[in-house]
């Protein structure tokens, strides 16, 4: 088993002008309460994360009404390093695809500062994986967009294509090949997205 989250730190390095993760004390046992209470306070997009649809379609899902089994079962992972915006030639080779496919892309381990050069996908690498029956894509990248994208293709391919989204791994270390994955997001009542733990094994 294999834990693939970003851990959570106050501070973690979040998208620019985001609200970054931070716990807030409520109560407090050492101020005279019965017990110690925070508020949890973090943009949905910090560290590892899901999208859900409706984070870049109005008319798309949120995140209670996606199925729990689009983030969950048989799922590969793939190396894809080095490229400035991840081409759909990385599947040559890779043969049948399970509907779940996680791309490492070389990011580090943990985040010092927010990674504001990464690897973003190809829509026609997002389309090429439909085609294969792909349904969750994921990235060790923060988006699957480029920082300074405005028109989020990637994400649109995906709206089109009906390809769910997993952002923020750590895949560093991971060896390519079969994996099960176990994705389980913050059960967020109208959310466009939250934290997940997510293990492969
Ligand atoms: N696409 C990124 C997040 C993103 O685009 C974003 C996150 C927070 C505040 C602004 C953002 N994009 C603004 O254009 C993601 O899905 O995590
Ligand atoms: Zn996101
Ligand atoms: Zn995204």
């Amino acid at each position: 088993m294999r834990d693939v989250t970003r851990q959570l730190t106050p501070g973690h390095p979040n998208w620019p002008g985001d609200e970054p993760y931070r716990l807030e004390p409520r109560l407090r046992i050492s101020g005279g309460d019965a017990v110690n209470t925070v508020l949890i306070a973090t943009s949905s997009h910090t560290g590892t994360h899901v999208d859900a649809p409706f984070h870049y379609d109005d008319a798309g899902l949120q995140l209670h009404e996606v199925p729990l089994s689009v983030w969950v079962g048989p799922c590969r992972v793939l190396s894809a390093t080095g490229f400035d915006v991840v081409p759909a030639s990385v599947l040559d080779g890779a043969g049948d695809l399970p509907e779940r496919v996680l791309l490492y892309t070389g990011q580090p381990a943990r985040w010092e500062t927010f990674p504001t050069t990464f690897s973003a996908l190809s829509p026609e690498l997002i389309r090429a994986l439909a085609e294969r029956g792909v349904k969750l894509v994921g990235t060790d990248a923060p988006s699957v967009d480029p920082l300074t994208s405005k028109t989020l293709d990637a994400h649109m391919a995906c709206k089109e294509a009906g390809v769910f989204i997993l952002e923020g791994l750590d895949l560093d270390g991971v060896a390519p090949g079969a994996y099960e994955l176990v994705c389980l997001p913050l059960p967020l009542w109208g959310g466009d997205g939250a934290p997940a733990r997510v293990i492969l094994r």
